[in-house]
């Protein structure tokens, strides 16, 4: 396997999953818009995004998050039916996937009890049954059935590798351009294959630089436990 090192390496995320993104936001309108006023909310008392973040830049991270949703580069994505969002803080990409996902089942994972609460809150107004909050590090998260791995700006790609509890069938992460360094650090035999795409920056400024990488693990379940 040959792991890509700089952007030329690199595929382009198509404009049809860009638009697709785009437009479960136009469908679920009411809802997002609702989940925007409970995260500027709770951001006044809970450290979610920075204290600038409005309801521009929440519109934002919820596309980026459904891009995960919609990104299904051939062969890479399974049919877990449970996604585990690692490092989900106010819940991104989790709770937009939610959405967009009502058959599947989300765990959103962050180590911080306080963004707990926040997960539950919303989830519980917004009636998304399909989402279990999970107080714990990832590296203790450990679904029994078949699952997949996403997380957005919260892990250095092969810290998260190394910190799973047992193997995922594939890791999805949004990041930015320091992915080609943590790359060098990735077990390559841990994965099986890895595969990069280039955000389209012709959407706007908030997807410059911006990647969606994905991972196939090779380490069998049972082989993997700590
Ligand atoms: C920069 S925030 C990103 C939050 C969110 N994914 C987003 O895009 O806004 C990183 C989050 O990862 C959580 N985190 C860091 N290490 C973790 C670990 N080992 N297990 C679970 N959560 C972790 C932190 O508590 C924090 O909420």
């Amino acid at each position: 396997m040959t792991i890509p090192k700089s952007p030329p390496d690199c595929s382009i995320v198509s404009r049809e999953t860009m638009e697709e993104a785009r437009s479960l936001i136009d469908e679920n309108r009411d809802i997002f818009s609702r989940l925007q006023d409970l995260w500027l909310w709770w951001n006044k008392s809970v450290n979610l995004f920075s204290r600038k973040c409005g309801n521009t830049e929440l519109y934002y991270h919820i596309w980026h998050s459904l891009l995960l949703s919609c990104h299904n580069p051939s062969g890479f994505i399974d049919d877990s039916n449970i996604i585990v969002d690692a490092g989900t803080g106010g819940g991104l990409p989790g709770i937009p996937m939610a959405v967009a996902c009502p058959d599947k089942q989300f765990l959103l994972v962050d180590k911080v009890r306080k963004k707990q609460r926040v997960i539950k809150d919303i989830s519980t107004k917004l009636g998304l049954s399909n989402i279990t909050a999970v107080h714990d590090k990832i590296e203790n998260v450990r679904p029994n059935n078949k699952f997949r791995v996403v997380s957005k700006h919260a892990f250095d790609a092969a810290d998260l590798l190394s910190s799973l509890g047992i193997a995922p069938e594939s890791v999805m992460m949004l990041k930015g351009k320091d992915v080609f360094e943590e790359l060098d650090k990735v077990d390559e035999e841990q994965v099986s294959a890895i595969r990069i795409d280039e955000i389209d920056a012709s959407f706007g400024s908030f997807f410059k630089d911006k990647y969606i990488v994905t991972f196939q693990l090779i380490m069998p379940q049972s082989a993997h436990g700590k």
